[in-house]
Order: structure tokens, then C-alpha cells, then sequence
């Protein structure tokens, strides 16, 4: 294998890597549809499928990403997606945020409140997350592709990388763990490869735990996702030898670090340091001779006493809870039963009380050894690294480099030399500046303009008969020939308009690589008369009039103004913590393309003939196949593993059935096909390997929790299926057999109400209290929305101003009114 993989750019390189380059655009407008062919909703170029999750703020949904650039049966034409809606005003969320600043006890000050929140909105939360999440990019971690954000809407969405195999699953309904030591391992790489890169990057996590750890569809890696509580620091970034670089003064806020955010369970003892007892701080290392207990407490520290800072450290303690949980089935502090399973004696057994070593570890149950394992043991081993993950004292604790290096780690890599040079965070390094991501923004588009009342009429007979994608006959689901109403092609020169003729169905918001630069031209080509078309008389747009284009300058503007920050609140729940469960509750173009290539020379390893220094960087394949390498090695494969046992944990799993639900149909329409994003995350651009490992799986076999569920790194043994139509098509039979997270009664039910199984879940909790305030309340996520939520009528769209309207198919354009308008260049 060559250091240096052939280039991906060439027409319609199946092996070409949906990786957007660039800045993360911003689009500024929303464009809701129901596409005739599937009848499923429309955002701008993005079909609705199910919805794989709820949060605090919002709701994760599978879409297809449309792009008419490709022609029907190509894998690229339609990218499955994952589009996160949030409400840029969480009623609930800010009523919460008022009730703590009105009462008196729970002073929030100044000093300590985040600009952010200063602003104090859900929606400057929010664009915090987003302003962390353009900056990513990275394997390891949930990469963000485009952000809609239409100023006149309700909602915001991002629009991301589809996790197909869900939240990764550590236990099931008797606490037991359910994945193999080996497996708990590469998934402990991939997270420490993904938290490396964060912290490189500046960016505490904050919120690192299984639950928001995300298997790629074939399960074979899984990526850091949630950045919902995650934090910027520039002291940091410049600490980690980043680039003294000009970014979003709104992330340079520092003090929202001291305001407690997180899981309960994977608190670090410096967030809930007022719980530490004197003795402890005496001898901070947290041994075993440190533990206070109920009866004999030792006093607690003096209220001067010094809070340790808030570094991301804090990252890395919850990391070895995390691997404790994989590995045990349970979380290595819990509440007191004695006080009510409090979170203060939570706080108070993080702070003060070690660990136990279960006798057994992992779905294969592993001797451990317990305290005192045989020094060769695996067990030995595994304690010792969680022992220097899980140390109280922050200064003392292990660092992410010296985790890499740990022969636990390292065991069965071929060339564990080779991969940590590769996977070494100065090859994934990204730099995109607040001008960058601002000039990634809208300057042409095309409007598809025909009868609005009309459409409005017909969207709201086809809400009142009930008509949805889901409950509806199937369709063709790649019967989505083209073009969409708008194109947005960003100009980041504000020069030129560009014209394609894809609409959103195209990359010009969303671009990807290997995408032939002849395309454009061909776009071109392919619609000519679409584009010299007048505006149709008396038509009218579906869009408000008042988003429409305003200057370039202004808004490249307005939209770095927008890039707001916060800690975003979180909740928690009491409950959680008694059941011990708290830890799991739960395009862009921009620039000149020549110079944007230049600027991500450096990223990651998808562009290799882009790297300046060819000896030093690896390629693609390189990183990959070491990835694979290494987690193909020493019972690697480990297909025996209990992985996400079809027992329902606290964790329920709603990507994976969603998945699931597909794939039959997928199976029957479109012939195993792989997007480009999984291949880069999972194999890179080797197609070679990626032959060797996909083609080789059984086309025909029954799905089952077994095979599915083959943990980082292992071999699928399963053929890798886009989802490409919706479920109507499944009887109730067959959808039984895709879901087995549920229970009898609880499918039955869903069957009879909603005609398919619908998937539970819950969100993650955490704090807004502010540490230094402890008086803060806990309290529990809000469940998911109403099941039915993504039906396209649903009402909560209707107020948030998106109004679904029947989307007309590019190749039908000259049959009656549908007109394309050209909005020229200011
Ligand atoms: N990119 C993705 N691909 C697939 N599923 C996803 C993706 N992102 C999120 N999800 C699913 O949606 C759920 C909620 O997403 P996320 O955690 O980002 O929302 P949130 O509002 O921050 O939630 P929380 O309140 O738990 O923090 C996740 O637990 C996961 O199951």
C-alpha cells in the first residue's frame, strides 16, 4: 500500500469521500416540500425519514440528502444525513433559566454568567454548539455539514453525518455488559482518538459518556457526537499548539467552564469538588484508604478552600467512566441508597470513595483479578489504566497521549508505532476562521416559484386525509429526479453568481469531494432552459418575502454576529442517579477552491497528494487500514460479542432500528450501497480494502442482534445498506422481526396507534447550575416529542413557520406553471 492513494477527484470515483471541504456553510433560508415521490417532507434539499432522537432542544432525524448531480442508482445521489431541528426558543428551557435568575438564593454572577447567556437565549446555546461543531473535523468525531438557519423560522438545523448504528449500548436490563473486553477497547481507541483531536482543537467535550459515543452504521467505529455542553477555549488551543488563529470572539468567553454541565454519574471530582472531604484533599490520590463512609465522615473541606481549575482533564475522568461502564455494565460511583440515592452523595462518592473491581469484566467475562490481579493479566492491565483514568487528583491523572501509549491500548496493533504517528492530532488539525465561515454563505439561488395557495391548499387536504410518508403506499424512493425549488452556491468572493441547475439537490451547498469539477458545467447543461426561464406570472414563492437576498457583506455579517456561544444548560434527574443509570439516560464553498485546498492541506488524511509533507503525513489508506489493523487483531473480530444485546437498557437504540427499518426495502431497491462518508470513516479511500471487507458479507442473511452488533473496529458481517424508503412498505410481521428492542406489548401498542413500532428514548441530563451556586435543582430531560412529530403537518412545524408543501420533480417543469427564477447577483 502506497503512502500516497490514488487522487479522488476523478468523475464519479465510487471511492470518493463525502467529505465536504471548507467552512460549514450556512444556509439562510427554509424551503419545506413534500416530495411527491416518497411523500415524505422536504427541508430545502434534505428528505425527513424517522426520527432517530430527542434532546433537550430538539429532535435528530434521518434524511436523505438529494443530489441530482448523480444520476438514479448511484450511491451519491442520495446520502443518508442526520438533521438535528432545534428551537431557536425552548419555552420550557428558558422559563427554567428565569426561574433561576429570579430566585434569590441562586444569584447568578455576572462574573460567572457566560456571555452567552448573557444574550440569554436557547438559540445563542445553540449556536454555540454549532460555532464547536464547524470547527470539527475528524473521524472520530460527529462531523456538522451544513447549518439551516433561516431567521425568519423557528428552528435551526444542522444538518450532519448519519450515525446508523445509534448511541453505543454498555449494559443491559440486569446491569450486565454487553460487549466484549476487545470491543470496549477499539471503542476506547476510537473515543481517544476523537477526544485527542477535541482537545487539540480547544475544546472540552464536557459531556463524554456511551451515550454520546455513536456507532457508524456497520459498526465498526463510533464518533464523538453531542458538543451540546462542549466548550471552546482559545488558552487551550494555543496551550496545544494550535494556531494563534482569529476566531469567534463570542467562543473566547471563558467563564461558562465554570458552570457545571454534564452527566451526574461522569462528573470529575473538580466539577463537584465542594463534595470533597478534608481527609482526601490531604492526600488527593484517591485510594482506597481515602474513602469516607456514611458513618465515619470525615469533615468537608473549608469554603475557602481552592477549586481546582476546570481543565479538559474533566474529559478524560469522564473517559475512564466510560470505559468502566463498557466493561462492567455499571458506573464505578453511584448514589447512596442510604440518602436517597441524592446526587450529593453521588457528588460525595465521586469526590471520596475509589472504585470496586468487579470480579468479571465485559460481555466474555474476563477475570479480572480484582485488586490484586496476576501482574501479566489483561485484568492488571485494564485496572492499572482505569486507576490512572479515575484519579481524583486532576494533576495526577492520565493524559490522553500516555492512554494511546498503554500496552492495554496498544495490544494487538501490527505497527502500534505506525498508528500513533498517524493518528497523531497534528495531521487533523483544522483551521477555519470566523471570515471563512461567514463568506460560506448564500449568494444566488433560484427560486422554484408556482402556485403557493395552491400547494398550501393541497399540503394542508393531504395533512387533513392523513397522508404521510409513513402511513402512505410506497413509493420509489430514488424517484427523486431532481431538482428541488432552490440552488444556493455560495460565493464566498461575493463576485459572481454560479449558477447550477440542480437546485438543493445539488453540492452547491453541500459539496463533495470527488465531485468532478466538470460538474458544473454539466449541471449546466443538463437544464439550460431551467435557468433562462422567466419568473411565472402571478406565482407566488412558498418563501416569506423577507428572507430574501440581502447583501452579501450584510449578512456574511449578521451571520458572524450570530455565531453566539453557551454552556448549554443541561438537566438532570434524581431519579436517574438512584437507579444508577444516570450515565446513560440517556457547503459550503467559500474562498477560491485552490486556496481552500491549500488551507485543509492538513486534514485529517482523506486528500493525501495535499499534504505538504508527504513523509510525514500517512495516507488514507495508511490510517485506515492501521485502524482496521488494529482492530481486526487479537479476537478483534469478535462477532461473538454481546454488543447491544436485544435487551433494552436505559439506552434504548433508535438510529440502529431506524436503520434497520430501512434496510430491508434498501435491500430490495438499491444494491448495497455504501456512502462515501461511511467508507471514509470506516476504510478511507482504499477501495481495495473496501471490497475485501464489505463484498464479502452474506447479502441474504437475517438480520440479528449478533451480527449487527460486531463493536468498533470488527468485522460486519452484514452488507452495508443505505436507507432508501420509508417504512409504509413493512408488514407488522416483518417489522416485529426489526425490532426486538421492544417488548411484545409495547409493539402491539405501537402497531395499533401508529401504525409501526416507535422507539423510545430519553435525553441526556445534566446542570445549569452554576458551581459556584450549588442550590441549583436537578431535573429530568424532556422524554421525546410526540412520536407522530415527524409528520410533516405536524403542528409544532406549522407555528414554527415551516409549511410543507408539495415539491414538484425537476423533469416536470414544463408541464404546467413551475418556473425556476434566477435572483440575480446584487
Ligand atoms: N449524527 C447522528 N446520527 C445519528 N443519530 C444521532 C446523531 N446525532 C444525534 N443522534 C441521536 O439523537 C440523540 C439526541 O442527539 P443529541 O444528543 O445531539 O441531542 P441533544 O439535544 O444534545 O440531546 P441531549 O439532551 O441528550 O444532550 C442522540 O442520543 C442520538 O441517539
Amino acid at each position: 500500500m502506497s503512502d500516497q492513494p490514488p487522487p479522488l477527484d476523478s468523475e464519479h470515483d465510487r471511492d470518493a469521500v463525502f467529505d465536504p471541504q471548507g467552512a460549514v456553510p450556512t444556509t439562510d433560508y427554509v424551503d419545506a416540500y413534500v416530495d411527491t415521490s416518497t411523500l415524505r417532507p422536504m427541508i430545502n434539499q434534505y428528505i425527513r425519514y424517522v426520527k432517530v432522537g430527542g434532546g433537550q432542544h430538539g429532535d435528530v432525524y434521518l434524511c436523505h440528502q438529494l443530489n441530482a448531480r448523480f444520476p438514479h442508482g448511484h450511491p451519491e445521489r442520495r446520502i443518508p444525513v442526520a438533521m438535528k431541528s432545534v428551537k431557536r426558543s425552548n419555552p420550557r428551557a428558558e422559563r427554567y433559566r428565569l426561574l433561576q435568575q429570579n430566585r434569590s438564593d441562586l444569584p447568578l454572577s455576572s462574573q460567572h454568567t457566560p456571555l452567552v447567556d448573557r444574550l440569554n437565549t436557547t438559540e445563542a446555546k445553540i449556536k454555540r454548539e454549532i460555532a464547536i461543531m464547524k470547527k470539527l473535523r475528524h473521524p472520530h468525531v460527529v462531523r456538522l455539514y451544513e447549518v439551516i438557519d433561516d431567521r425568519m423560522k423557528e428552528k435551526i438545523y444542522m444538518v450532519m453525518e448519519y450515525l446508523g448504528g445509534g448511541e453505543v449500548k454498555w449494559r443491559d436490563d440486569q446491569n450486565r455488559p454487553v460487549l466484549t473486553v476487545s470491543q470496549t477497547r477499539r471503542i476506547l481507541r476510537d473515543a481517544v482518538l476523537g477526544l485527542e483531536y477535541l482537545h487539540y482543537q480547544g475544546i472540552i467535550h464536557r459531556d463524554i459518556k456511551p451515550a454520546n459515543l455513536l456507532w457508524t452504521e456497520d459498526r465498526r467505529q463510533v464518533k464523538i457526537g453531542d458538543f451540546g455542553v462542549s466548550h471552546f477555549s482559545y488558552a487551550q488551543r494555543l496551550a496545544a499548539g494550535g494556531p494563534d488563529d482569529p476566531t469567534d470572539p463570542i467562543l473566547l468567553d471563558e467563564s461558562g467552564l465554570t458552570r457545571r454541565a454534564g452527566t451526574p454519574s461522569f462528573l470529575a471530582p473538580e466539577v463537584v469538588f465542594e463534595h470533597t472531604d478534608l481527609v482526601l484533599s490531604a492526600s488527593p490520590s484517591g485510594t482506597p484508604e481515602n474513602q469516607g463512609s456514611p458513618s465515619q465522615q470525615p469533615p468537608p473541606l473549608p469554603p475557602d478552600a481552592e477549586r481546582p481549575p476546570i481543565t479538559k482533564s474533566i474529559d478524560i475522568w469522564a473517559l475512564g467512566v466510560t470505559l468502566y461502564c463498557l466493561l462492567f455494565g455499571t458506573t464505578p460511583f453511584v448514589a447512596s441508597a442510604a440518602q436517597n440515592g441524592s446526587e450529593f452523595s453521588l457528588y460525595k462518592a465521586i469526590c471520596n470513595q475509589d472504585w470496586p473491581v468487579p470480579s468479571t469484566m465485559g460481555y466474555d467475562r474476563v477475570p479480572t483479578g480484582g485488586r490484586e490481579p496476576h501482574p501479566d493479566s489483561e485484568g492488571a492491565s485494564i485496572i492499572h489504566l482505569l486507576d490512572h483514568f479515575l484519579q481524583k487528583d486532576q494533576k495526577r491523572r492520565i493524559t490522553l497521549d500516555e492512554v494511546k501509549r498503554h500496552p492495554w491500548i496498544l495490544k494487538g496493533l501490527a505497527d502500534p508505532d505506525k498508528w500513533l504517528q498517524i493518528t497523531s492530532p497534528k495531521y487533523t488539525k483544522i483551521d477555519v476562521s470566523v471570515n471563512e465561515t461567514s463568506d460560506a454563505m448564500s449568494v444566488v439561488r433560484f427560486r422554484w416559484r408556482w402556485g403557493g395557495k395552491l400547494a398550501r391548499h393541497v399540503s394542508s387536504l393531504l395533512r387533513l386525509s392523513g397522508a404521510s410518508g409513513r402511513l402512505e403506499p410506497p413509493r420509489s424512493a430514488d424517484d427523486d429526479s431532481g431538482a428541488a425549488p432552490h440552488a444556493v452556491v455560495s460565493d464566498p468572493q461575493g463576485r459572481r453568481a454560479k449558477f447550477t441547475a440542480q437546485g438543493p439537490n445539488g453540492v452547491g451547498s453541500t459539496p463533495t469531494i470527488g465531485q468532478p469539477k466538470q460538474d458544473k458545467g454539466k449541471a449546466k447543461a443538463e437544464s439550460p432552459r431551467t435557468l433562462k426561464r422567466l419568473p411565472s406570472k402571478g406565482t407566488k414563492s412558498l418563501r416569506a418575502k423577507s428572507i430574501d437576498r440581502e447583501p452579501l457583506g450584510a449578512r456574511g455579517k449578521s451571520t458572524a454576529a450570530l455565531e453566539g456561544s453557551a454552556s448549554k444548560a443541561r438537566r438532570g434527574s434524581d431519579t436517574k442517579i438512584l437507579d444508577r443509570t444516570t450515565s446513560g439516560s440517556s457547503s459550503p464553498l467559500s474562498k477560491s477552491h485552490g486556496e481552500r485546498k491549500t488551507r485543509f492541506a492538513g486534514i485529517l488524511n482523506w486528500r493525501p497528494k495535499k499534504y505538504s509533507s508527504p513523509a510525514q503525513a500517512p495516507s488514507p489508506a495508511e490510517y485506515i487500514k492501521l485502524q482496521t489493523i488494529g482492530t481486526l487483531d487479537g479476537g478483534g473480530g469478535n462477532v461473538g460479542g454481546a454488543a447491544g444485546s436485544s435487551s433494552q437498557g436505559p439506552n434504548t437504540r433508535r438510529s440502529e432500528e431506524a436503520l434497520r427499518y430501512y434496510r430491508q426495502v434498501a435491500e430490495a431497491e438499491e444494491s448495497g450501497n455504501l456512502t462515501a462518508a461511511r467508507r471514509a470513516s470506516s476504510w478511507g479511500d482504499d477501495s481495495k480494502e473496501f471490497t475485501e471487507i464489505v463484498s464479502v458479507q452474506s447479502v441474504g442473511q437475517e438480520l440479528n442482534e449478533h451480527t449487527m452488533n460486531v463493536g468498533a473496529g470488527g468485522v460486519s458481517h452484514e452488507r452495508v445498506m443505505m436507507p432508501v424508503a420509508g417504512p409504509s412498505t413493512q408488514s407488522a410481521a416483518h417489522q416485529r422481526r426489526l425490532t426486538p428492542a421492544l417488548t411484545e406489548e409495547e409493539f402491539e401498542e405501537d402497531v395499533a396507534r401508529y401504525g409501526q413500532p416507535v422507539y423510545d428514548d430519553s435525553s441526556t441530563i445534566g446542570s445549569v447550575v452554576d458551581v459556584d451556586n450549588e442550590s441549583g435543582s436537578w431535573h429530568r430531560g424532556s422524554e421525546l416529542d410526540d412520536p407522530l412529530d415527524d409528520e410533516y403537518s405536524s403542528e409544532e412545524e406549522e407555528e414554527s413557520g415551516v409549511m410543507f408543501s408539495p415539491r414538484r420533480h425537476a423533469n416536470n417543469i414544463d408541464d404546467d406553471e413551475g418556473e425556476l427564477e434566477y435572483l440575480p447577483e446584487q
